[in-house]
């Protein structure tokens, strides 16, 4: 079996603003690895919520080799994209991925619905997550920190293979933050689940296989020597 989820070599995006062309992401190289928590740090605007669309194919490089599962960008369609984020690429974004007419409870129930899972055990994760209490709110009902955790619980109901996370932890205090840790390192020792993490929690941070620094539009390996 190929363990590599992520391949990616030589990866550039830019964007064009009118007139003008930024480049973002130059040239970059990663590989994900089954069973690995891999963490990126950067400052705003370096480029990470790029990184995080083009690995899961919301949006295209401009050139560059991306394969995800062992499968060459070029060969899964718009469909397959969709498929995989249902069923086996998990994003959580800052602003969360709550549906807002339904109750949290619901919105888990729709997310391991469309994974296509019979049972869940988003009960187990709201009590994990600390927020059992508010499963029947709607998502304008509860607080960002609550958001936060309900949208981890819709990621990880989904049993996914592959967690692509923007800061998981940023609305959260330091207590409820200490309990996300533990649902994306169970996972991994557990289902060899890959995870991408955006942190700037460096508990979270120390806590993954690699720390890695997105700077000048790649990813090197972050050297706390030199950064602090
Ligand atoms: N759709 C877009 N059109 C034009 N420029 C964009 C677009 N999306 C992002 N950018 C620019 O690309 C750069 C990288 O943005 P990105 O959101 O990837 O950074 P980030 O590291 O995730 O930032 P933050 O930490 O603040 O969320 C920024 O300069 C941003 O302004």
């Amino acid at each position: 079996m190929n363990d590599a989820l992520i391949q990616a070599h030589d990866l550039s995006r830019s964007y064009r603003n009118g007139r003008e062309q930024i480049s973002v992401l130059s040239r970059l190289s990663l590989e994900l690895r089954r069973g690995e928590a891999v963490a990126v740090i950067g400052p705003s605007g370096s480029g990470k919520s790029t990184l995080l669309n083009l690995l899961n194919g919301l949006i295209a490089p401009d050139s560059g080799a991306l394969r995800v599962f062992g499968r060459p960008r070029d060969q899964i369609s718009e469909n397959d994209w969709a498929e995989l984020r249902r069923t086996r690429i998990a994003t959580l974004f800052q602003d969360g991925n709550l549906i807002p007419t339904l109750t949290v409870a619901r919105n888990i129930a729709f997310r391991a619905g469309l994974a296509g899972l019979q049972q869940h055990n988003g009960a187990e994760l709201l009590e994990q997550l600390g927020i059992a209490d508010i499963a029947r709110r709607y998502p304008d009902q509860i607080s960002g920190g609550q958001r936060q955790r309900a949208a981890l619980a819709c990621a990880f109901v989904m049993q996914p293979e592959l967690i692509l996370a923007d800061e998981p932890t940023g609305s959260l205090d330091y207590a409820s933050a200490q309990k996300v840790a533990p649902l994306f390192f169970d996972a991994i020792r557990e289902r060899a689940l890959g995870a991408l993490i955006v942190t700037h929690n460096p508990e979270l941070a120390q806590r993954c296989d690699r720390i890695l620094e997105l700077r000048e539009g790649a990813l090197r390996p972050w050297d706390s020597a030199v950064s602090s």
